[in-house]
């Protein structure tokens, strides 16, 4: 089993660079998708385990895919298939991604259904809302969604009950290839949609309004390979940016983009962190003591929820109470179980996290319960007393590139190791079945 061993109370000290945002380049690969014609190049994609969960899924659909050194080429000329199973979509929920170029490009698409997950049931109702206004059927049945529609997906005004991400860049690059035009009301205004647009007008599309709650988009013919480069990823950059805060530390996050940064920017300000914009990127320079305040998650432009288990790591460390209401996901406090295990003074109630500090953590063996809650708990053991152990790090892999290596460059005590647990030692001793080979 690997797990990461950190050693707490070093400074951080020095550069680390960011890579191209996960939640960007997930969306612009299941785009490419929609190109009939060209091979698209896709530059700044990281290496994670996300990135090869969407090759393959774009390879089961018949696709020709090829990623090296950080360009992923896409070419979907080939006739498509059109179903995506449960064994991807389990993996990584945004496999559900292809869906709606799917539909636009082939006019069908089944795909496994995704179910819940570690932090919330996350339903996709607003997707196959915007499909159905699109004029396509929606099935559901033997754990899949089949989407159907005969001949072209057409325009249609499209009102989100609540900005989903997902559901914006779905119905976005579906609309892309409608016949008319298509409204996308109370649309998500997160930069990695803005990303998408960007790369799906690269392609021949039509999309006004990305980054705004209203989104118009024209449908056109057809689309072709383009190239694109992905956004830095703003919430790699901000679990550096905490990583120096919470550690006193001076760290430059280059790639760190402060317009995509607000919120925690702000947040980070107010707790007593000094950030300066400096050439590429931003500098943090964590003070001896930090503030406490009060954080609720909102949908960009409000506080990110992929920030929220790394700021309740902070909080930890703030002398005073202060209180993380997480209101995008229904379940996403599973760490404070964990850190509460490193010996941390948390409260929750209703959907709020009340956090008194400072706390002395305590070194301590942690499961990752999903990825940003394992990123948060490498960062407390940055501080804790003696060494903390985090385990289930699959979860890690999904978002982040040499997490522990990043750290250790800027100076922590941090290592990825194989441990072997006592089950695997057991087999590793029972002795080999004796091979009697026939002469
Ligand atoms: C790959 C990717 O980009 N993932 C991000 C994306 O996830 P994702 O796109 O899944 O997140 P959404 O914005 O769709 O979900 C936000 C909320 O809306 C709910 N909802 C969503 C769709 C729907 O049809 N019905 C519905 O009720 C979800 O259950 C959740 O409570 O945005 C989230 C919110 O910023 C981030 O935490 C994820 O890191
Ligand atoms: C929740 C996240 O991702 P996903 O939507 O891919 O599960 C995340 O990036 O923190």
């Amino acid at each position: 089993m690997e797990k990461i061993i950190v050693r707490g109370g070093n400074q951080l000290r020095g550069k680390v660079k960011v890579e191209g945002a996960k939640n960007a380049v997930l969306p612009v690969i299941a785009a490419s998708i929609l190109a009939g014609r060209g091979t698209s190049h896709i530059y700044d994609v990281p290496k994670l385990a996300d990135v090869y969960t969407m090759k393959e899924v774009l390879r089961n659909l018949n696709i020709e895919v090829e990623y090296k050194d950080g360009i992923f080429q896409v070419n979907a000329e080939k006739a498509l298939k059109t179903e995506a199973p449960f064994e991807y979509v389990r993996k990584m929920r945004a496999s559900f991604l292809v869906m709606g170029p799917l539909l636009a490009r082939v006019g069908k698409a089944r795909i496994a259904l995704p179910g819940g997950c570690a932090i919330g049931s996350r339903p996709i109702d607003q997707h196959l809302k915007g499909f159905e206004a699109m004029g396509a059927t929606v099935e559901i049945g033997n754990g899949f969604i089949e989407a159907r529609i005969d001949g072209r997906l057409k325009g249609a005004k499209i009102y989100l009950d609540f900005p989903s991400v997902g559901a914006t860049e779905n119905i976005m690059m579906a609309a892309s290839m409608a016949k008319g035009t298509t409204i996308i009301e109370n649309a998500a205004e997160e930069p990695e949609i803005v990303c998408v647009a960007n790369y799906l007008n690269a392609m021949g599309a039509k999309v006004r309004g990305a980054g705004t709650g209203e989104i118009r988009i024209e449908g056109v013919d057809e689309l072709v390979g383009a190239k694109h480069t992905v956004i830095p990823d703003r919430i790699e950059a901000g679990t550096f940016m905490v990583a120096a805060a919470m550690t006193q530390g001076d760290v430059i996050v280059e790639g760190a983009t402060s317009e995509h940064l607000r919120p925690l920017v702000a947040k980070m300000g107010e707790m007593g962190v000094t950030i300066e914009e400096v050439e590429n990127g931003l500098r943090v320079i964590g003070p001896e003591k930090l503030k406490p305040v009060d954080i609720k998650t909102m949908p960009h432009p409000g506080f990110p929820t992929d920030m929220q288990a790394q700021m309740m790591a902070l909080l930890l460390q703030a002398e005073g109470t202060g209180v993380i209401t997480e209101t995008v996901f229904e379940n996403r406090f599973m760490h404070v179980e964990e850190f509460r295990r490193m010996n941390s003074n948390i409260k929750i109630e209703g959907r709020s996290a009340i956090i008194t500090g400072p706390n002395k953590l305590q070194g301590a063996e942690v499961a990752a319960t999903d990825l940003r809650a394992g990123a948060a708990l490498i960062l407390a053991g940055l501080v804790a007393d003696g060494m903390t152990r985090v385990t289930e790090l699959k979860h890690i892999d999904r978002g982040y590139v040499d997490l522990a290596d990043k750290l250790r460059a800027l100076g922590a005590d941090v290592e990825r190791i194989v441990e072997e647990t006592e089950e695997e030692i057991e087999n590793l001793e029972a002795p080999a079945p004796l091979q009697i080979k026939s002469i």
